[in-house]
């Protein structure tokens, strides 16, 4: 999994949703209501957004047959502040349990904007698929997105992750990137914490050298 993200991106801090929207020319009925602690500075979501880079068959391919519909439900995680001097995220945000998740349990997708272009600064950008020939298809909740894009990664918080992100097609024949529990149960109260992979740390301490 190669999830990277932007250095937060400095986006005025008093910008309204309306005004995100309505740059991104996102029609109305999009809108969806926002979970608390939504930052202002982006736009809560629960579709795909798909960018320009993004070619016909390859909207085609992650939208699949679109034959049935489901109903979202929200997800039993809540973004909550980090204040744990300890937390190696202190200060940000992390996605908590709402309630007992089972083990084995679909929690959530994680919904940003589909992209086929190369995001490096990005530290929102999730992979979803590589092409054989090498394209690949990723998902940036840098800018718009779900709770997903709270989860933070295991390391220098807990000794493993008690989720994973598994890449399944959803009721409606989508492709998503879905996190679900792992082998035990996670507890109402416990950070829902996944592995963002050994790639992504290296490349964000490589670029952190080079800059030196
Ligand atoms: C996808 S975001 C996760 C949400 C982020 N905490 C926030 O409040 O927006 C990834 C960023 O979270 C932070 N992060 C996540 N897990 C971390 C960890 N185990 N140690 C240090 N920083 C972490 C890093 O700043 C990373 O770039």
């Amino acid at each position: 999994m190669a999830l990277v993200l932007f250095p937060r991106i400095a986006l005025c801090i008093n910008q309204d949703i309306t005004t995100v929207a309505q740059r991104s020319n996102i029609p109305d009925d999009q809108m969806t209501s926002k979970p608390r602690h939504w930052p202002e500075n982006v736009q809560f979501i629960d579709k795909y957004h798909y960018h320009k880079s993004v070619p016909q068959t390859v909207r085609s391919f992650v939208q699949g047959d679109r034959t049935r519909q489901t109903n979202a439900s929200r997800p039993p995680v809540v973004i909550r502040a980090i204040a744990s001097p300890s937390h190696p995220a202190n200060g940000q945000f992390g996605l908590f349990a709402a309630k007992k998740i089972p083990p084995d349990t679909h929690i959530m997708d994680y919904i940003g904007e589909i992209h086929c272009d190369d995001r490096p600064n990005s530290n929102y950008d999730l992979s979803l698929y590589r092409y054989p020939d090498g394209l690949s298809v990723g998902i940036d909740a840098s800018v718009v997105g779900n709770e997903a894009r709270f989860i933070n990664d295991f390391r220098g918080v807990q000794p493993r992750p008690n989720a994973v992100f598994t890449e399944k097609r959803n009721g409606d024949g989508e492709l998503r990137m879905s996190i679900w529990s792992s082998k035990d149960v996670i507890k109402r109260g416990d950070e829902v914490l996944v592995s963002y992979g050994k790639a992504w740390w290296r490349a964000r301490s490589d670029n952190a050298n080079n800059m030196e």
